[in-house]
């Protein structure tokens, strides 16, 4: 028997990552190729007209896949039943704006969206943050949504834990598809903390394999927080394909499972590592049975610990620059 739609909504459909991102769900690449979906796409009004155009192209695929596609610039019309909310629109950074207003700006945002998921989306929705600040804008709907799980609001780490797979597969000189355990820890920014120290190729240690520790310090880490400043360097613009493909990945992961595998994902603290409780943190989970399980009894080194304590520090500023705007 086929099986009924899903209601996926995704937020600033008129976006970058969105152009590429709404082709490969309506394709099947998220859910599965043989789970029809509807797309709610949020925009805000002077973008509305654009998604429209964006439609006509997924129409113009004919997508055996797609049941339906409403387009709304009411978020409580675009998560009205949906199993899963992508939210990808956020406030970019303009010419002159401190990171201060930049938080402001999308919390106000992301309080609004809060607000509508608690009000109108599947109590069980599945929600992914995409748009920047990532971390703490999953905070803040999490935060505005008391009628929902917390552990349904995440946040998007996976573009860096691909970024990582990539380099260090090409230090090692082995495939990408050969690597497990790799952990990102902590807020999607520079200061996020790659981990390989469990990694494996074919079961051996891929650290013992690259055996360089001043490469780890030295470029892994740093090249693998600052891709995304690169790639707006090179580009012109922000990372949309992989963002979306990341995205993919995170959803396809909780929603279908990991088979064991680890992933990161930014899950709000259980408080394991002292990161406060609630606080959206990227850490390596397991996926199974539509829920992520954090990998435990992780232990910390002197460099992982400093290097946590960076990222926490960095999360705990932008909650606490929120808090205000959260009364
Ligand atoms: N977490 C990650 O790994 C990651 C990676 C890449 C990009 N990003 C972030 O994703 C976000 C989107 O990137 P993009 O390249 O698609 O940007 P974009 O500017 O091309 O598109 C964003 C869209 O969001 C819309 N929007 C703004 N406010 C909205 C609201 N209140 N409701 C609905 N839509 C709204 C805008 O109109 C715009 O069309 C940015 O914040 C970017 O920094 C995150
Ligand atoms: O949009 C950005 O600032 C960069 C993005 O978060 C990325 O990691 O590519």
């Amino acid at each position: 028997m086929a099986k009924s739609p899903i209601r996926v909504a995704v937020t600033g459909a008129a976006g970058q990552i969105a152009y590429s991102l709404l082709f490969r769900i309506a394709n099947g690449d998220l859910l599965g190729k043989d789970q029809p979906i509807i797309l709610q796409l949020l925009e805000i009004t002077p973008a509305l007209q654009a998604v429209t155009g964006v439609v006509m192209e997924i129409d113009d695929c004919a997508f055996p896949l797609l049941a339906g596609v409403v387009i709304t610039d009411d978020p409580e019309v675009a998560f009205k039943d949906a199993e899963i909310a992508i939210l990808v629109g956020a406030r970019p950074r303009s010419k002159g704006m401190e990171r201060a207003d930049l938080l402001s700006a999308n919390a106000a945002i992301f309080k609004v969206q809060g607000a509508a998921l608690n009000k109108v989306a599947s109590r069980d929705v599945k929600v992914l943050v995409v748009g920047n600040p990532a971390n703490t804008n999953a905070y803040i709907a999490m935060k505005s949504a008391p009628d929902l799980p917390a552990e349904n609001f995440t946040a998007m780490l996976r573009l860096d834990h691909n970024r990582a797979l990539s380099q260090l597969a090409a230090k090692a000189g082995v495939p990408v598809a050969s690597l497990e355990k790799l952990a990102v820890w902590g807020n999607h920014s520079p200061t996020m903390y790659p981990d390989y120290r469990a990694t494996t190729t074919d079961g051996a240690s891929v650290k013992a394999k690259i055996n360089d520790e001043t490469w780890n310090r030295e470029t892994f880490l740093p090249t693998v927080g600052k891709r995304g400043a690169a790639i707006i360097e090179a580009r012109g613009l922000s990372s949309a394909a992989s963002a979306a493909n990341a995205a993919i990945d995170h959803v396809r992961d909780w929603v279908l499972g990991t088979d064991g595998g680890w992933v990161s994902m930014g899950v709000p603290s259980d408080g394991d590592h002292g990161v406060p409780e609630g606080i959206i943190f990227g850490v390596p989970v397991t996926c199974a049975g539509g829920k992520y399980t954090r990998v435990k009894g992780i232990e910390m080194d002197d460099f992982s610990k400093e290097r946590l304590k960076i990222t926490l520090d960095e999360l705990i500023g932008e909650r606490d620059g929120v808090a205000e705007l959260l009364k």
